[in-house]
Formats: C-alpha cells, structure tokens, sequence
C-alpha cells in the first residue's frame, strides 16, 4: 500500500473514532422506551465522502399518505417484530432503501423526538459503508441523497419557521441543500432537521451559525430537558383535550 494511500486510511478511521466516542457518550439507551407513545425510529446513517462525514436522507415518495415529498431519514413505525428501536430502524431501512443490518455499525441511541402524530421517535445512529448506494422502494422512497453533516451548523440557505402545534407554538429548523453534482435542490426542516442539528453538535461540539436552545457544556441534559418539556406540553393537551 502506497504512503499516501495508508495516510488516507488513518485520517478517515480517525474521523470516524472520534465521532464515535462522542456519540456514545450521548448515548441514550432505552432511557425513554417506557413513554406511553406510539413508537417510530429513524436511522442517521453516516458515512464518510471525500474525506468529510456525511449524512443519508431519502425523499418520501407522492404516493405515501402522510408527508409525502417530504425528506426524512429511513425509518418507521414500530412493528410487533421489532424487539427494541434499533431493530425498527434497521428493519426500515432494509425495506426502504435496501440497506443490509449487518452492513450497519449501531453507535447510539439519541434523546427522541415527537412527530405531528405523537409518535416517540428514536434517532439511531450508524455507520454504513462509504461506497454504500441505495436500492430505493419506490412504493415509499422516490430519491435519496446525502448531506455532509457540517452544513447543519454552517449552512448556506436556512430559516427558522414557526410550528404550530394545538395552539403551542415554537419554532423549526429549515435548511435548503443543493446538491450541485447532481443539480438538485432539497429542503430538510422540522423534525428531520432538528436530530441533523443535533447529530451535527454532538460530534462536532460547536455551536452552529443560527440560534439554538442547547447548552454545549451540558450537552445530553439540556437536550433531555427539551424533550421532557415538549413530552410534558403534550401530555397537559392530551388530558385537557379529554
Ligand atoms: C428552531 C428550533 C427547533 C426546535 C426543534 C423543534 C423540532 C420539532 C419539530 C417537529 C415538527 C413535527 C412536524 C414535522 O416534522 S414536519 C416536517 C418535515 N418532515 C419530517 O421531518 C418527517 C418526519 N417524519 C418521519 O420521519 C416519519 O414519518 C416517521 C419516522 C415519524 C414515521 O415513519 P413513516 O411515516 O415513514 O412510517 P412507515 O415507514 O412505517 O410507513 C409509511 C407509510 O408507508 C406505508 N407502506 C409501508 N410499506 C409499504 C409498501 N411496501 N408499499 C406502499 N406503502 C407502504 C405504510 O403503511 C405507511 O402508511 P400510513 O400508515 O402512514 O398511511
Ligand atoms: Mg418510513
């Protein structure tokens, strides 16, 4: 092997220590698995593309009922099968764009999320293999693209838009990529861009250029208290909506 060549090969096995340290330090576990939320996992599926980390994002396809042409990451509902989230965003993924189990590396967990239907929703975070290309389903994915993870703190063309949710309103994260190799255009917002930020602070440990809640000394507890307030909001409505 050339010099040059085992250089290469370093560099990237270190970029991708490292970031495996960090995020298992913010390793969530099945911390949240007893919340009595319907269940979905998404897969953050990372790899490495000229030497930076990458992000895979997939377009839902028009025919899809909920949110279609929206972009989101591979996942889905939980299924009876599925012995914990992890499996669930495997699974989905598998079906979605044909991305083997094994050919996954599970680092993590993240805090989850909520989605517009109350679902809990588990990031999983997993390495996949740089050369990895996509086998879309059609009946669900009508494209996938990837991001590098640095544009969600550096980003070229984003918003913040307010959300409205039964009267509570905060605010989302709306980015516009273009993905000038292939001439394309996507805009990744609301619960898709929020675990990309997040994912982005964790490994990286900056602040991005647009405002965000979290306190980068106390990383994981400031993202559980988020997420324990919004799970409180939305327990309060459900009981006042009785
Ligand atoms: C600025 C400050 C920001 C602060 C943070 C605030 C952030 C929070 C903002 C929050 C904002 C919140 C608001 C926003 O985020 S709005 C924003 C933008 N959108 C998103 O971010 C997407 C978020 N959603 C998701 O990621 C997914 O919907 C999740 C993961 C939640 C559920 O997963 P998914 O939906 O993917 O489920 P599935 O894959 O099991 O099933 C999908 C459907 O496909 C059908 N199907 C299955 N197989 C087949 C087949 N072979 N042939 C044909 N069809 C098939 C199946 O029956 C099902 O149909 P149906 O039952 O749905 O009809
Ligand atoms: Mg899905």
């Amino acid at each position: 092997m050339a010099a040059a060549e085992r250089q290469n090969g370093w560099e990237r096995e270190s970029i991708k220590g490292k970031a495996k340290l960090r995020l298992r330090e913010c390793d969530v576990g099945d911390k949240f698995s007893h919340l009595p939320l319907r269940k979905a996992s998404v897969l953050l599926p990372l790899l490495l593309r000229d030497g930076a980390l990458c992000l895979l994002l997939t377009v839902r396809s028009m025919q899809l009922r909920r949110s279609p042409g929206e972009v989101c990451f591979p996942g889905g509902k939980r299924e009876e099968i599925d012995k914990d989230e992890i499996d669930t965003a495997l699974r989905e993924a598998k079906e979605e764009v044909g991305l083997q189990p094994e050919k996954v590396e599970v680092i993590c967990r993240l805090v989850p999320g909520i989605d517009k239907m109350n679902h809990l929703v588990t990031p999983v975070v997993g390495f996949i293999e740089d050369t990895f290309q996509a086998s879309p389903n059609p009946d669900e994915v009508s494209d996938v693209f990837v991001v590098p993870l640095e544009y969600f703190l550096k980003p070229l063309n984003y918003v913040a838009l307010p959300y409205k949710n039964k009267g509570y309103l905060s605010w989302m994260h709306c980015f516009t990529y273009d993905d000038h190799e292939h001439k394309k255009s996507f805009k990744i917002w609301g619960l898709t861009a929020h675990f990309a930020v997040f994912l982005a602070i964790v490994i990286f440990r900056t602040k991005p250029t647009f405002e965000v809640h979290y306190d980068l000394d106390n990383l994981i507890t400031s993202a559980e208290n988020d997420f324990l307030n919004l799970y409180a909001s939305i327990s309060e409505r459900k009981k006042s909506s009785l």
